[in-house]
């Protein structure tokens, strides 16, 4: 019989790895959510019958944890993964298109002669962000000093010039890091790099999923939770989780143990005064940054691959979503906008009238082709702000009340605010949660 009772707020990807973990290993568990659905940042909503998602989702194959979760819910087969890394490079100014390729050579050498063709740079530009590469590869990304420095800065005192920055370093950095180099934080950047792109060959290679967002996750985990016993409460929005005896409750239910695995602002209202071990104001503090995707439907096939990234624009990433939306004739196009503060309120006529040319110039759009639809979607807190000195505002999965326990891509994973860093604070939490009471008690209640 169980008798051990965990509750978890926030059913994102940090919770619903909480949830399924915990129901593994023999808990009571309930799961709260806000919303309707479960999946938190990553969904997926119906427009005139095509599933869109709130925002093109990629992961690397070094994101073990992530793709973890994914067999567990049973949808592994619904992602792709490349064979090897291969990134179509598209440049406003020049027709001919370049890429960033891995060869099947050991790490760092399986970038060498990508670098060395890469036709965005001079030679000698080439040859130094080689060396600024094997440099950054030797930073120490667990150095509280590090966490402080700008990557931006670091690359400059690396002799990478802004042409540099732009056509590499940020390529990568916006979308990973959801900022640009001088506002990232050089631990957090040399982590992506370092774990992505300099340790192993096989790491950074792109991965995608084949199906909405919605059915990969929140779906699948319904069903997962289902069949783990879990009771889910969606439309559940908590407001109080309160110390009871020795345990907790949450809105008034009784558990042993709380995982919160909600935004920051949330997890800093919800718990207890002295829980979470860091200032008053810690939320706002660490910030949010957002991203906007743009959706652009094309009454014909417009694209060729699956993705490109872009230089010499203010575009950065560019998908071809056609058959994951369910559309039919013609081509259904999603701009990632990472790091858009500037564009977040942006009304659309505007956004379209800005940014449309650019995508029509990069997709060497014929005057044939026949625009169908334009429409955009906003996430106002895509992840934390990713800048320097955030290290210390990203709290650790054990709180400094007994029972109490946090998960969240914000928490102190090391991982970027990525999915792979949600499924690992879920992870984290549980294991907290696990080792926190003593095992004479945990065997007394089970
Ligand atoms: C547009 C966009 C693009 C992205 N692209 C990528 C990408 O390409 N690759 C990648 O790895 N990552 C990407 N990310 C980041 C990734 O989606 C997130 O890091 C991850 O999904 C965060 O999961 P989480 O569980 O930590 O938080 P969330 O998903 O925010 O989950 C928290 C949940 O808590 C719920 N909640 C809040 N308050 C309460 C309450 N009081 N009671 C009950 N429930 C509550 C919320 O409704 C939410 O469901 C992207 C994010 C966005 C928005």
């Amino acid at each position: 019989m169980i008798t051990r009772r965990v509750g978890v707020v926030g059913g994102g990807l940090a919770g619903l790895t909480a949830a399924l973990r915990c129901a593994d290993e023999g808990l009571g568990v309930t799961l709260f959510e806000a919303r309707p659905r479960l999946g938190g940042l990553t969904y997926s909503f119906q427009r005139d019958g095509l599933w869109i998602d709130n925002g093109q989702h990629v992961f690397l194959r070094c994101c073990t944890a992530y793709q973890g979760l994914l067999e567990r819910l049973g949808v592994a087969d619904r992602v792709t993964v490349q064979d090897r890394l291969d990134v179509p490079v598209r440049s406003e100014l020049d027709r001919r298109g370049g890429r960033l390729r891995r060869t099947g050579l050991p790490a760092p050498l399986h970038l060498g002669s990508t670098l060395a063709r890469y036709r965005w740079l001079s030679p000698a530009a080439r040859a130094r962000v080689v060396r600024a590469a094997l440099a950054l590869g030797r930073v120490d990304r667990t150095d509280p000093e590090v966490d402080r420095r700008s990557f931006g800065d670091w690359l400059t005192a690396h002799g990478q010039d802004q042409r540099a920055i732009e056509t590499v370093w940020d390529l990568i950095g916006i979308a990973t890091l959801n900022a640009p180099a001088e506002r990232a934080s050089l631990a957090l950047a040399a982590t992506v790099f370092q774990v992505g792109l300099l340790e192993s060959a096989a790491a950074a290679d792109i991965g995608w999923s084949l199906v909405p967002l919605q059915e990969l996750h929140g779906d699948a985990a319904s069903r997962a939770l289902a069949a783990a016993g879990v009771t889910v409460r969606t439309r559940s929005k908590v407001r109080d989780v309160v110390p009871a005896g020795d345990g907790w409750t949450v809105d008034g239910a009784a558990f042993d143990d709380v995982v919160l695995a909600v935004p920051p602002s949330a997890a800093e209202m919800l718990a207890p005064a002295g829980a979470i071990e860091l200032e008053s104001g810690w939320a706002e503090e660490l910030g949010s940054t957002p991203i906007v995707n743009l959706h652009v439907i094309y009454d014909r096939v417009v694209l060729d691959e699956p993705f490109f990234a872009a230089v010499d624009s203010p575009l950065q990433w560019v998908f071809d979503r056609t058959h994951q939306a369910g559309l039919s004739r013609g081509q259904y196009i999603a701009v990632s906008l990472s790091a858009a503060e500037d564009l977040i309120d942006t009304p659309v006529p505007e956004l379209r009238d800005r940014l449309l040319p650019h995508l029509e110039r990069l997709l060497r759009i014929t005057d044939e082709a026949r625009l169908v639809e334009f429409f955009v979607t906003r996430e106002r807190q895509a992840t934390f702000r990713q800048r320097p000195g955030t290290a210390g505002l990203r709290a650790s999965a054990r709180t400094a009340l007994p029972g109490l326990y946090l998960a969240g891509a914000w928490t102190d994973t090391g991982w970027p605010a990525t999915m792979e860093g949600a499924v690992r604070s879920g992870e984290a939490a549980v294991a907290a949660l696990l080792q926190g009471r003593p095992a004479e008690r945990r065997e007394a209640v089970v």
